[in-house]
């Protein structure tokens, strides 16, 4: 099948290269001169595992091109992905303008059928706003032609994207249109090859569906988070907890892990957005509002930890930091926890040297020539003077470090820990006064 895909960053990227590899032929499109010629020069501007060989494979069998011009690729697909950015506006809301405008180069240059997809996260009633712009624009050509608009939100998450889109838990189809079904049916069939996981509905119940499984996610996790505070205080276990209700199926033991708050491009604004959705009809979503209050409070946690230890004052305070995605697999740096945690200490008059596996190059970007904020080549370098070590990101290579060296390395042997890493009887032996998030301490 010819697809288009409107919109080249992570979900885009990805679901243009798993179309490819599947051998449709795909062409990608974005407006950002800098992204395309990145591709087209055989580079991947985001990390992400395995996407690099699988674009390079594509790119290599002829399926997988890419274009920052419009004309050809409105021209290219029968299926338009629009896969644009859907960042929050001002009050909290979805701002479609990247959709809509997406939608109106369609219908202005559009000359057979299509099907266009919103795979965007995009609130309920988009669909029928992309239709409204794309007849608009067939009408100021002048031009009748049939089209259909399907709803078709993903689910994938950073870090594991490829096998995500690659092997999906469902793939929810919000359309009535009976061809632009079929034609969905097809271009999923590869991915469901044990059973049927097309879930068809109306285009609203689909949009709800994307706003509701990332509302549901991060309430686990501020439940989780709050309760973790709560058994600190009480001298319980929340780990323990963890696995005491995890083992209930009707619990499970998935996004149960307390830390130092969730980020991220899509959990804190899918949040806002579906709070105000509610707000526009007058529904009020009280357990959302604590959701997100619970989140913002959180990502402080790790710094009133600190406070306690050293004190309101950290002036000639340098913190060694492990961590700066806002999860591991990711350069991310979206609402990432560290980035709360950085602008606190600097407030206090702190520095910071950072160690990310892959992020350093977007914290650059993000803090510029910031003094206070230093770069290490490794988790150890980024110790060596440091009066603590603070973690707040839960990569691989920091579950298992030399705590002899982390003792020897730091002014004070003191680790703050937004992700429960280690074992607190383990760090006591080690000498390591340990500071995890709603674990007992010996
Ligand atoms: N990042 C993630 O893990 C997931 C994101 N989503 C949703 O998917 C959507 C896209 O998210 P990301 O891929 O993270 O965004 P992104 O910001 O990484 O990429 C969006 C791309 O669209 C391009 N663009 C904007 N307007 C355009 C236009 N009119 N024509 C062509 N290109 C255009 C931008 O230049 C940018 O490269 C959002 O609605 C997000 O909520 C859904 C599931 C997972
Ligand atoms: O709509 C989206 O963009 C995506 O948002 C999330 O994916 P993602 O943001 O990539 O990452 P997650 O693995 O969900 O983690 C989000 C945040 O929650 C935190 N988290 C996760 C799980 C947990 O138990 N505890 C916890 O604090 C992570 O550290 C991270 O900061 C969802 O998991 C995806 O299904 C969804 O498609």
């Amino acid at each position: 099948m010819k697809i288009t895909v409107i919109g080249t960053g992570y979900v885009g990227l990805v679901s243009g290269a798993c179309l490819a590899e599947m051998g449709n032929d795909v062409l990608c499109l974005d407006l950002d001169p800098a992204k395309i010629r990145i591709l087209q020069d055989g580079g991947i501007p985001i990390h992400e595992p395995g996407l690099g060989p699988m674009v390079e494979r594509n790119v290599a069998a002829g399926r997988l091109h890419f274009t920052t011009d419009i004309d050809e690729a409105v021209r290219f697909g029968t299926v338009q992905f629009i896969a644009v950015g859907t960042p929050p506006d001002e009050d909290g809301s979805a701002d479609l303008k990247y959709v809509l405008a997406a939608a109106r180069n369609i219908g202005s240059r559009m000359d057979e059928y299509k099907v266009v997809v919103d795979k965007s996260t995009v609130p309920v009633g988009t669909a029928d706003k992309v239709r409204a712009v794309i007849a608009e624009a067939l009408a100021t050509r002048g031009v009748t032609l049939p089209f259909a608009v399907v709803s078709n939100p993903e689910f994938l998450k950073e870090g594991a994207a490829i096998e995500d889109f690659m092997k999906p838990d469902r793939i929810v189809i919000g359309a009535d249109d009976e061809q632009a079904i079929s034609v969905m049916r097809a271009l999923y069939a590869p991915f469901q090859r044990n059973r049927d996981k097309l879930v068809v509905m109306d285009t609203r119940s689909a949009e709800l569906t994307k706003y509701a499984a990332n509302a549901m996610l991060a309430t686990r996790i501020s439940f989780m988070n709050e309760l973790a505070l709560l058994a600190e205080k009480l001298g319980a276990d929340i780990e323990l907890v963890r696995q005491g209700i995890g083992s209930d199926p009707r619990i499970g033991y998935h996004f149960l892990y307390a830390g130092c708050g969730y980020g991220g491009s899509c959990f804190p604004k899918d949040v806002k957005a579906l709070i105000h959705s509610g707000a526009e009809v007058g529904q009020g979503l009280g357990v959302l509002q604590a959701v997100e209050a619970a989140n913002e409070r959180q990502k402080r946690v790790l710094v009133d930890k600190i406070v306690q230890r050293f004190g309101e004052d950290l002036r000639n305070h340098r913190f060694a930091l492990w961590g700066l995605a806002f999860k591991p697999n990711t350069d991310d740096m979206r609402d990432a926890p560290s980035r709360v945690l950085i602008a606190e200490l600097f407030k206090r008059g702190a520095t910071v040297t950072a160690y990310d596996p892959v992020a350093a190059d977007e914290a650059r970007r993000l803090f510029g020539a910031d003094e206070r904020l230093a770069y290490a080549d490794s988790p150890m370098d980024a110790l060596a003077g440091a009066d603590a070590l603070v973690i707040a990101t839960e990569w691989k290579e920091f579950r298992s470090p030399d705590f002899g060296r982390i003792k020897t390395l730091l002014k004070h042997p003191v680790i703050f820990d937004g992700r429960n890493l280690y074992e607190p009887s383990l760090l006591k032996a080690a000498g390591i006064q340990y500071s995890p998030i709603g674990r007992v301490t010996p």
